[in-house]
């Protein structure tokens, strides 16, 4: 306790840098303001939490990566986590055996055979995704939300969503609006004066405990429908293959009191939370840099011609012999990385680094905007280029992978789902680039879209509301997506 902290802005007494703490606006404008001013590793305080920022590759290589087994649990919130109940998620658990137990579950199913069964979905997904786009082609956003939701259902449930306003998505989005507002650090007083929280229920200024009780019964709700319909199925003998309906076969229960049964619960749960807008936002991001970068477009789509022609559909087994898209995919993701301050860690013991002090407990954020956007690791960062991801003139591909170094976060909380989210997302960039010329991407005042994709104002990069000229490429693809495969 005797060393010193990282360098910072100067706060106020009890409240830290409460005040400067960017929460949903400008959040990777005043990070790299921080670090352009105090360097690789920033102090802040918020209340009485340290929250120490990361800037550069080596800082979350050093921390988030080789000392995974003390940076790896996730700031806990009264409101968010207590209150409403999303501190039981896969995501915001702390670490711990509850933790491992859900990423035990998780990495059953993310691996490449348990996916592999499910290809079937995402080919029927896809071929609905470019009949949807041939229709109503200004509404792409909700054709990929459907899109990326019904491959989570059908995943998660064996559930086949009939259409974009099929019940269940209502179900499932029920508290966007509430997660949201309660995400926010500080966003309710109770976080940093936790007393607050027994306050009665009557008592002027206690709304938040019934905002709070009116989230945590939606949640439940949207927990309790698609496991009480796999367990109805189940038993009935009919129930599709998914997530759910093998874990609870392999355990020989469905009895809620075990514990292993609501772990199955929450994480199928975590399917629909995290896998869902991610993935969409993604694919979102990529036909934006398709309709900025021609000629790239261009070039992938001679790479698909000349393996897969007009006359079928791209298939997973085509993947090795398209490298362009493979570089594609890691530029998107590097381009527009749709988590740009990952999601924050915390530690679990106190830790020194470079002379410094960083206390248990401590909120860690890696700056992953501004990590993919070096321009020592990523020559002119801000333009579209898969090359750099080739291998050069020697064979040695020079700029690092960016689904290695932050797209996916890092250590032991990296993404659970980023095998399916590669799987869709490719298919997605392979499919779409075969069907369609995109052009033009331009606001909803007719605006041409910067190309250098500004960061997002706040911690999610949900790529901004634009329209696009997109046309088939020739009449007999556009005959095959009428028909179908
Ligand atoms: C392109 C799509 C996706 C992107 C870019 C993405 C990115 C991320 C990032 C940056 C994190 C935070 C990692 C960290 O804290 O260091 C994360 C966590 C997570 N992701 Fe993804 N994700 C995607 C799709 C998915 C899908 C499809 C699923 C599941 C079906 C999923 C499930 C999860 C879960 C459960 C976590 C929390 C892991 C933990 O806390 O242990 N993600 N993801």
């Amino acid at each position: 306790r005797r060393l010193k902290l990282p360098p910072g802005p100067k706060g106020l007494p009890i409240v830290g840098n409460w005040f400067q703490l960017p929460a949903q606006r400008e959040t990777v404008k005043t990070y790299n303001r921080w670090a352009e001013q105090y360097g690789d590793i920033v102090h802040v305080k918020d209340f009485g939490r340290y929250v120490f920022i990361l800037n550069s590759l080596k800082a979350v290589d050093d921390l988030l990566e080789k000392r995974s087994n003390i940076y790896s649990s996730r700031p806990q919130f009264i409101m968010f986590h207590k209150l409403m109940g999303f501190g039981e998620t896969t995501t915001f658990l702390p670490y711990g055996d509850k933790w491992r137990k859900h990423r035990t579950l998780f990495n059953q199913q993310m691996n490449k055979r348990a996916i592999d069964q499910f290809e079937g979905s995402q080919y029927e997904a896809i071929e609905e995704l470019l009949r949807s786009i041939l229709n109503s082609p200004t509404r792409t956003h909700e054709h990929f939300r459907h899109m990326t939701g019904s491959i989570v259902l059908r995943f998660a449930y064996g559930y086949k969503a009939k259409a974009k306003d099929d019940p269940i998505y209502g179900v499932l989005n029920s508290n966007g609006a509430a997660f949201a507002r309660a995400i926010i650090p500080g966003a309710f007083l109770v976080d940093n004066i936790p007393i607050l929280r027994y306050v009665p229920d009557w008592f002027p200024g206690a709304e938040f405990k019934k905002f709070a009780t009116e989230t945590r019964k939606r949640l439940q709700h949207s927990r309790e429908l698609p496991f009480q319909t796999v367990k109805a199925e189940l038993r009935a003998g009919n129930a599709s293959p998914s997530f759910m309906a093998n874990a609870l076969t392999e355990l020989g229960t469905d009895d809620e009191s075990n514990e292993d049964v609501q772990a199955v619960k929450w994480v199928a749960n975590a399917f629909w939370a995290a896998g869902t807008d991610t993935t969409a936002a993604t694919i979102a991001a990529f036909i934006q840099a398709m309709g900025t970068f021609p000629a790239t477009m261009k070039k992938a789509q001679k790479e698909i011609d000349d393996v897969v022609g007009h006359t079928r559909f791209p298939e997973f087994n085509d993947r090795s012999a398209l490298p362009y898209l493979d570089a594609i995919l890691k530029e998107t993701m590097r381009w527009a990385p749709i988590f740009p301050a990952a999601l924050p860690h915390s530690t679990t013991v106190d830790d020194v680094y470079e002379g410094y002090q960083i206390p248990a407990g401590s909120i860690v954020i890696p700056n992953v905007w501004r990590i993919l956007k070096d321009p020592e690791t990523y020559p002119d960062p801000s333009v579209f280029r898969p090359e750099r991801f080739l291998p050069d003139e020697n064979g040695g591909i020079c700029e690092k992978d960016p689904t290695l170094t932050g797209a996916f976060g890092y250590g032991r909380r990296i993404c659970a789902g980023k095998n399916l989210a590669d799987a869709t997302v490719w298919l997605a960039i392979a499919t779409l680039l075969w069907a369609f010329d995109f052009s033009d991407p331009r606001d909803e005042n007719g605006k041409k879209l910067d190309p250098k994709v500004p960061p997002p104002p706040g911690a999610f990069f949900a790529p901004q509301k634009y329209t696009m000229d997109i046309t088939p490429r020739s009449k007999e693809i556009e005959a095959l997506i009428r028909e179908g495969a």
